[in-house]
Order: C-alpha cells, then sequence, then structure tokens
C-alpha cells in the first residue's frame, strides 16, 4: 500500500524524520508510539498526504466548526461525495436520509444528545468522538488517527477503537496508550527521536517492553499512559504516597 524509503522530513532548517524506511500492507492495524516530539505527528501527516484519496485523518487538531451542529460537522466527511448544490441544500435543511446515517452514526460513537447540538457545547471527549464521526463518514477503506481517542475513559476507548477496526479496511494509528496499542493492533511501530526503533507485531510484545521502549526514548520522562492505578510509580501516583 505505501513504502516509504530513507524518509527525511521537518519544518524549515530542522530535520524531525531522519533517513526512516518503513512500509504499509493494506489489511494491517498498526499503532504508533512515542514519546511527545517524537515525530509521530509528522510522518502521520507525511502518510496521509501519500495517500490522501483512501483515507480518512482525524487530526489531534479535529478542525471542528464551533458554530455548526454536530450533524453538520460529521456531514463534512462526505462533502466530496456529494455536489455544491446538494452540501448547499443540506446545510439550510438536513436531508432525512443524510440525517438518519448520521444519527446510526452518533448512536455508534455513544453521543447521546440531538444532532442539533452546537459542537461549542460539547465537552472534549464528545468533541473527539464527532471529529472520530466525521472521518468514518468519509467511508475510506485507510483511517488514519492522531490519538483520536486520548480524552475518552478507557472503556469507552476500547469501544470506539472497535468501532473504527471494525469500519476500516486498514487503520494506521498514533497513540500514547501501550495497553490500548497491544489489545487492538496487530504491529507496533515505535518512533524515537524521528527514527524507526521498534517495529513489531503486538502478539510479539509485552507492556513492559513497551514501558521500556519509552524509558529509554525519553529516560527523563515519566509517561503514565498504560500503567493500571495501582501498577503507578509513587511519584506520580498523585496521592501523597
Ligand atoms: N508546524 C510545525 N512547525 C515547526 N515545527 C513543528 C511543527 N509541527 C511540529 N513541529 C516540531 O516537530 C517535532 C515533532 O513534532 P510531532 O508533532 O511530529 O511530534 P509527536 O511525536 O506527534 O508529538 P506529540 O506526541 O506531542 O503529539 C516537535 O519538536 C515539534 O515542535
Amino acid at each position: 500500500m505505501l513504502q516509504l524509503q530513507h524518509l527525511t522530513l521537518g519544518y524549515a532548517d530542522r530535520e524531525i524524520i531522519h533517513d526512516l524506511s518503513v512500509s504499509f500492507k493494506a489489511g494491517e492495524k498498526v499503532a504508533i508510539l512515542g514519546v511527545s516530539g517524537a515525530g509521530k505527528s509528522t510522518l502521520l501527516n507525511h502518510i496521509h498526504g501519500q495517500l490522501a484519496s483512501v483515507s480518512a485523518l482525524c487530526a489531534q487538531s479535529q478542525g471542528l466548526v464551533e458554530s455548526l451542529s454536530l450533524y453538520h460537522n460529521i456531514y463534512m466527511g462526505a462533502l466530496a461525495r456529494h455536489n455544491a448544490l446538494y452540501n448547499i441544500a443540506n446545510l439550510i435543511t438536513p436531508f432525512t436520509s443524510r440525517l438518519a446515517e448520521v444519527s446510526a452514526l452518533c448512536d455508534a460513537l455513544e453521543l447521546d444528545m440531538p444532532p442539533s447540538q452546537l459542537v461549542s457545547r460539547l465537552s472534549g471527549g464528545q468533541r473527539q468522538r464527532v471529529a472520530i464521526g466525521r472521518a468514518l463518514y468519509q467511508q475510506k477503506p485507510l483511517f488514519l488517527g492522531d490519538e483520536p481517542v486520548s480524552a475518552l475513559d478507557p472503556a469507552m476507548a476500547d469501544r470506539v477503537l472497535e468501532l473504527i477496526i471494525a469500519r476500516h479496511e486498514t487503520v494506521i494509528m498514533v497513540l500514547h496508550n501501550r495497553a490500548q496499542a497491544l489489545a487492538h493492533f496487530d504491529r507496533i511501530l515505535g518512533i524515537a527521536d524521528g527514527r524507526l526503533t521498534l517495529d513489531s507485531p503486538a502478539n510479539k510484545l509485552s507492556l513492559a517492553e513497551l514501558d521500556e521502549f519509552y524509558a529509554q526514548a525519553s529516560p527523563d520522562q515519566v509517561d503514565v499512559s498504560g500503567y493500571v492505578a495501582g501498577d503507578l510509580p509513587s511519584n506520580v501516583r498523585g496521592d501523597g504516597a
């Protein structure tokens, strides 16, 4: 599907991704892990640029329109499937069939409010699900996600990840939660300082090995993602212990 050879990416005169080679096959479910600033989003955006016509990108920035409803924000995923006149008419008065499709998507994403609700009134986790809904509504074979479930509680994040994976042939997703990566994905890539330092089937990795990957990538940082509460080191438990 995509082969990247000796890829170098950066901004202005600063190189972020260094001589990175990796390939992706159709059908894979790939999680990309790495400490903050490692270059994951830079790589994901490049992949989107290469595969724009077949992919739906759910970016960290979301790009939702605050003054529009949940319905209209999700419908934007389908703008390219219809002509301008149709889209304008639907903006003014939603078509029943499109409203039914978006409502079903909202149900699947556990967005239990009317589709007419303004996005400006939604919580962080609700906004993330609207952004995911817009990407799902594009109905593309490849889902590219940049921490799309980071604001959801763990159980809901698991259900939403299952939904995303069930509706796409291929998924490439940046995540910080190692447990979610192991549970839902079949291949895990690790990026450290702009280099690919881990590329393994998920079933060959343990949570402890992923913790070690994070520790090596940034020995000075303590990242709690992937730990269960009782496992947290005392210095990050936040209970004064
Ligand atoms: N538009 C930009 N212009 C200049 N530098 C940028 C830009 N976007 C990102 N960077 C820099 O590139 C580096 C990698 O950023 P990137 O967003 O790819 O990291 P990341 O691994 O996705 O981080 P995080 O987990 O925090 O989202 C960072 O040092 C960041 O400051």
